[in-house]
Order: structure tokens, then sequence, then C-alpha cells
């Protein structure tokens, strides 16, 4: 399981410093190149790409930076032009569907289905993975978009907003995770 952090670098070196152990995925809008060594040097082993914001050829550059480091790009699209750009680009092992608008920021996780109903063969000929992202609260949603074909979830606001965290995933997969 990844910790996601997002908003600053710097809480990456925090809770690294902390002592936490498990993977950390900078979740920044990355735009330029330093964002993904400075995400490197402060303790990140991912750093989210988010297709909306990146040219194709930012990507790629992104791509070799990331594999260069040895860190996991998770490349997040939100629709169909997206994942079709994404799923020519060669070297993605990881694609986000995010299930929210970065324009309207409104939720509808039907977006993860229906990116998988079109694109799921192509994605698994690739081998690639996918990550539903957003908009998840309990164990149906997570039913959901695992049905439609994401192998991890991304989740924020369920979670962060309660004081538990361990209670927290456990209510939101339905039982309790071993790790
Ligand atoms: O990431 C941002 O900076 C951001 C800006 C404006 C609106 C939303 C933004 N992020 C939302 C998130 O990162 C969510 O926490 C993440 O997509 C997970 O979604 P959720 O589980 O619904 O919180």
């Amino acid at each position: 399981m990844y910790l996601i952090l997002q908003g600053s670098f710097e809480n990456l070196q925090k809770v690294r410093k902390a002592g936490v152990k498990c993977p950390l995925l900078c979740k920044e809008f990355v735009v330029d190149k330093w964002q993904i060594y400075y995400a490197r040097a402060m303790g990140a082993d991912a750093v989210l790409l988010i297709a909306a914001v990146l040219t194709d050829l930012d990507i790629k550059y992104f791509l070799r930076i990331c594999k260069e480091l040895g860190l996991t790009a998770l490349i997040e699209v939100h629709d169909e032009r997206e994942m079709e750009r994404v799923l020519a680009i060669n070297g993605v092992q990881l694609i986000g569907i995010n299930n929210r608008s970065l324009e309207t920021f409104i939720v509808d996780t039907s977006n993860t289905k229906t990116l998988l109903e079109k694109h799921g063969d192509a994605i698994r000929e690739k081998g690639i993975l996918v990550v539903g992202e957003s908009g998840l609260f309990n164990p149906d949603d997570v039913a959901y978009v695992q049905n439609a074909g994401v192998s991890a979830v991304l989740v924020g606001e369920s979670l962060v907003k309660q004081a538990d965290p361990g209670r927290a995933i456990a209510g939101l997969f339905g039982k309790e995770l071993v790790h």
C-alpha cells in the first residue's frame, strides 16, 4: 500500500523522518522535471503525472527521468482522449483513472467503468495496472471499480477525515487488511 502525500514536497521528508516505511506517492501537479528530482530527494517512491497538464513529449521525458531515478510513475487520465494518448506511449506501467473532473470537480465513478470497457483489452495486453482514483467511500464503491478492472485504488477524503486510519481502511474495504 502506498501512502499518498499531497501538496508539499517537504511533507514527504517529514513523513520519512517520522519513520514511515511504506512507499510514498508524491501527488503534485508535476509540470517541470525539477519536481521529479525533488520528489526523489524528499523520499518519494512514485510520482503522479497528470496527462491533462502534460504534453505527450513531457510524459515520455518524465517517464525516462522516473526510470533513471528508480521512481514509479502513475500516469493519470480523466477521459477517452487522455487514455488514448497515454496508451500510445511506450513504457507506461501504471495508469490512474480519475473519477473527478479537473474542470468541474464532479465525481463519477462510472468513468472508470466506461474507460475500461473500451480500453481494458489494450491495457491488459500491455500489462499495465490500473488505479481507480477518487470518489471511493465504502466497500461497494471499491467493489464497483474492482469489478471494472482496477487493481488498486487512490483514496483521499474518506480516509483523511477519520481519526483512526486503520479503522478507516478496514471500513473502506469491509475487512481488516493484513500488511
Ligand atoms: O490535487 C489537488 O491539488 C486538487 C485540486 C483541486 C481539487 C482536487 C484536488 N485533489 C483531489 C484529490 O487529490 C483527491 O483527494 C484524490 O483525487 C482522491 O479523491 P477522494 O478520495 O475523492 O478524495
